[in-house]
């Protein structure tokens, strides 16, 4: 039984915060899920990585060799509160920004969609290339290590877990959507 937080109810829509927030590991499928996701609902995709790389001008990578996890943490945390602030639209939030207390805290009253996956279909995903330095060594070990020590906070932020194995991210769209709807639509 997986235990996942409601929304707010009636869910504040405000003008200035995400209709839905992405999470789960890398590999999930919060980038390519998140843009399908977004052109179905008519709205823009933002991902949190994407634009910590565009203003840093730099990959997450070179972040992580330049400055080491912690600036990029705070730079995550940073982009994030931002994020849910500004954008109106689908936010995808880097894999690991939910184990920050105060993203957690700012998660709080979202609607949030946890993209769930086992590692069979992550390895096969995303081909643990040098783009991700945190699997950079011993990748499918870590992952599952990152995955053990993370489930618990993705469930707990989550107002809904779909399971993302096996499925193409149009399926993963029209669960999302179909589930979204029944609970009152997305961020309504
Ligand atoms: N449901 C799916 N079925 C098959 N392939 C998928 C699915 N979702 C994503 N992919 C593929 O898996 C790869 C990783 O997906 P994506 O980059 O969206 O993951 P992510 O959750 O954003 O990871 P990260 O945390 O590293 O940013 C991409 O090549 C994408 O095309
Ligand atoms: O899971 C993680 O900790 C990460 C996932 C990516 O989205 C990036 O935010 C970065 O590579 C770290
Ligand atoms: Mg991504």
């Amino acid at each position: 039984m997986v235990t996942t937080r409601r929304a707010s109810a009636p869910h504040p829509r405000s003008t200035d915060g995400p209709r839905v927030v992405l999470v789960g590991p890398p590999g999930a499928g919060k980038s390519t899920v998140g843009a399908a996701l977004a052109t179905r609902l008519g709205a823009e995709l933002h991902d949190t990585d994407a634009a910590i790389e565009a203003a840093q001008g730099r990959s997450i990578s070179d972040i992580f060799v330049d400055d080491g996890e912690p600036v990029f943490r705070a730079l995550e945390r940073a982009e994030v509160a931002r994020a849910l602030a500004e954008h109106t639209g689908v936010v995808a939030v880097g894999g690991g920004a939910v184990m920050d207390p105060a993203t957690e805290a700012a998660l709080d009253g979202h609607t949030v969609v946890f993209l769930d996956v086992a590692i069979a279909d992550a390895s096969k995903r995303i081909g643990f290339d040098r783009s991700r330095p945190l699997l950079s060594v011993n990748p499918r070990a870590s992952w599952v290590a990152m995955m053990n020590a993370r489930r618990a906070t993705y469930e707990r932020v989550a107002t809904l877990r779909v399971d993302t194995a096996g499925r193409t991210p149009e399926d993963v769209v029209d669960e999302i959507v179909a589930r979204l709807e029944a609970t009152g639509g997305p961020d309504a």
